[in-house]
């Protein structure tokens, strides 16, 4: 049985979501806030004890909580996985523990939260190890850029996805909460986060692209999104005009989801599109597959796309070990957790996955953003540096806004 503790005291009047993030982090604990597309409600859930593998965990039977894990899954970051020992909602305002929860720990929280004030400036983990946060210029990018189009073209791959960073000081009068706040505003249709882990680092996104999700409902989800451009100035899609370099590069994509379903004797699936969807100042082509499975008997099929797709061809290349390599070799600095995955696992809607882009990591003073862009054979360095510009925006807007 689940408890549910309301305020101290009488009053049922719950908690604000300004206290649940300012305890966490004055207590040091782990923390993940989001809310999924087009929804209003708030959740946040906080660890006792993160755990951190590096195979992509089970998701049918895994406990309640939220999964944060890198681009490459072998490397020197690992899965981390979030048990929700509290969970609370910006519905109901109360908080919900997890009957496995270590008392004394869930009583220090609860007491903290009765105290907690409003959040002091910069006290969200920063990760120990600051080393590769250089920043490459626009000549280092284009120069990689047209190395990888060389190798397009000379076939040992068809697309390779390159990406950077920038970083950015932060305003003098910046605060999480109200970055988060203002990222719920700005961007509706995406999945805003907001990931506080000891150790580990302090992440905001606002991403546009599901990975893999099973909702309550059972039915997974995916979707192959891929080709961008600036959003038409009328703010519709209507007029929106692709270049066969785009409608080329998206098709890759959707090839290798169907290369997935074929990889597991799975035909049951339903297509739709592509089409041409906004998210926050661009527009993409996305195709979106749907498995119903009330009616399709792959009870695993979560785990098993998710550890087929990830990294798909929208964040690595394709083929993916040949475009994986080149990334490696030439990209000049460690993704970590950009274009890797985050997102709620069992929790009372499902499990929603979702690919970490439009992101930044915050550090004591400043915000390190990261872009990238999906190169072909046709592609034009200078405006796949103007596409990593573009999706830069996504955050450097919230920051612009304090
Ligand atoms: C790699 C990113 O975005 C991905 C790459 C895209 C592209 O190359 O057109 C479009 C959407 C995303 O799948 C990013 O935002 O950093």
């Amino acid at each position: 049985m689940e408890q549910a503790a309301g305020i101290a005291g009488e009053s049922m009047q719950g908690y604000t979501l300004e206290q649940v993030v300012s305890g966490a982090l004055s207590q040091q604990q782990a923390l993940a806030v989001w809310r999924l597309p087009l929804q209003t409600e708030v959740q946040a859930c906080i660890s006792f004890a993160p755990q951190t593998t590096s195979a992509i965990p089970e998701l049918e039977t895994s406990p309640t909580g939220f999964l944060f894990c890198p681009f490459v899954t072998d490397g020197a970051e690992g899965n981390i996985f979030l048990k929700a020992d509290i969970r609370y909602s910006s519905l109901t305002k109360q908080l919900t523990i997890d009957p496995d929860a270590p008392a004394t720990q869930v009583n220090l929280f609860t007491e903290a939260l009765a105290q907690a004030e409003n959040e002091k400036p910069g006290i969200w983990p920063i990760p120990a190890n600051r080393a590769h946060h250089s920043n490459r210029n626009q000549e280092t990018f284009t120069a990689a850029v047209s190395l990888a189009v060389d190798s397009i073209r000379a076939e040992s791959m068809e697309k390779v996805v390159l990406s950077r960073i920038s970083t950015s000081a932060l305003p003098t009068d910046f605060s999480l909460l109200k970055a988060f706040g203002k990222m719920l505003v700005a961007y509706p249709n995406a999945f805003v986060s907001l990931v506080a882990i000891p150790g580990v680092g302090t992440w905001l996104g606002a991403s546009p692209e599901i990975l893999v999700s099973v909702d309550q409902h059972e039915v997974f989800k995916t979707v192959a999104l891929a080709g961008t451009q600036p959003l038409c100035e009328d703010g519709s899609t209507a007029n929106a005009i692709w270049r066969q370099k785009e409608i080329e590069e998206q098709g890759m994509v959707e090839r290798y989801v169907l290369s997935c379903f074929k990889k597991l004797r799975l035909r049951e699936y339903s297509e739709v599109g592509p089409r041409t969807v906004i998210a926050g100042n661009l527009m993409h082509l996305r195709t979106d597959f749907k498995v119903d499975l009330k009616e399709v008997d792959f009870p695993t099929l979560g785990t098993d796309m998710l550890r087929l797709l990830h990294p798909t061809s929208a964040v690595c290349g394709l083929p993916k070990e040949p475009a994986l390599r080149f990334i490696l070799d030439h990209e000049g600095y460690d993704r970590s957790y950009y274009s890797g995955f985050l997102g709620p696992v069992n929790s009372e809607v499902g499990t929603h996955l979702f690919v970490n882009l439009r992101c930044m990591q915050l550090l004591s003073d400043q915000a390190v953003l990261y872009a990238g862009a999906g190169i072909t054979g046709e592609s034009s360095a200078d405006k796949e540096w103007q596409e990593t510009q573009h999706k830069l925006q996504t955050m450097l807007r919230i920051l612009s806004e304090f």
